[in-house]
């Protein structure tokens, strides 16, 4: 794993990095493999950096777009991440409609979306049970109890290792999400972390030691690329020349 952490002035600075680093990353991933592979976080902070990919002029028909996780909700519910990228980003550009690969939340019964997600995975990947597709690129981000996708703090869904997608609690409430394995599997994983709320939290990512079921965070050590921007608020307490 090669981890690599930036500090970025301020959220704009932030974003407008995020920006640069999908677009690089799916420049290459198109001129090596005909095509572009994104898993979406969800919350409030990737929101401008949706609007600013939202005004890219971009093969398009070559980028596939999953999400790491997602709220269980109808895709027309506010608190849905799939709602959240087509409305900022995906209404306003020319994709092919089977280019856009939402978590499914329709089965009425969460364990059963995680199976059909993950068979839908398999078959796009052509990978076989067992195996961990790579994707081109995982986008994340932290809640300030150090949780990543959906892979809360002290939940069954940190243990997860045999699956690619399985089921997450946030206070009792399921949702579906991408497993540490398949996280771990992609070609690159970047976090993406605004706001001194984080500041706590990221201090014990970032710390020689720690459980790593209290901050989930610590569980992404990708096979690939790991970087880390965060704008100069959530990194303030970190003492970053000894990482
Ligand atoms: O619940 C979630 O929260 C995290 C962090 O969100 P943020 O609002 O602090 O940016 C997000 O990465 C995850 O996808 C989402 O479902």
């Amino acid at each position: 794993m090669n981890r690599n952490i930036e500090v970025l002035s301020d959220k704009p600075a932030l974003i407008e990095r995020s920006r640069e680093i999908i677009l690089a990353r799916l420049h290459q991933a198109i001129e090596s493999r005909g095509k572009f592979t994104i898993a979406l976080s969800g919350g409030s902070t990737p929101k401008p950096l949706y609007e600013a990919l939202g005004k890219e002029s971009l093969p398009w028909s070559k980028v596939h777009i999953f999400w790491g996780d997602e709220r269980y909700v109808p895709a027309s519910d506010r608190d849905s991440n799939q709602l959240m990228a087509r409305q900022a980003w995906l209404d306003r550009i020319e994709i092919p409609a089977a280019n856009i690969h939402p978590m499914s939340t329709n089965a009425e019964n969460p364990l059963q979306d995680a199976q059909q997600q993950e068979q839908e995975l398999h078959s796009f990947f052509q990978t076989q049970p067992g195996e961990f597709p790579a994707f081109d690129l995982i986008l994340l981000g932290m809640g300030d109890d150090g949780h990543t996708a959906s892979l809360f703090p002290h939940t069954e869904a940190l243990t997860v290792c045999d699956r690619l997608i399985t089921v997450g609690n946030k206070d009792g409430q399921p949702r579906i999400t991408f497993t540490v394995p398949l996280i771990n599997q992609a070609r690159c994983v970047l976090f993406v972390v605004a706001g001194a709320n984080k500041r706590p939290a990221l201090k014990e990512v970032f710390a020689p030691e720690a459980d790593e079921m209290n901050y989930p965070s610590r569980l992404i050590q990708p096979q690939g690329e790991l970087l880390w921007l965060l704008d100069r608020s959530a990194a303030a307490e970190l003492s970053l020349d000894r990482q």
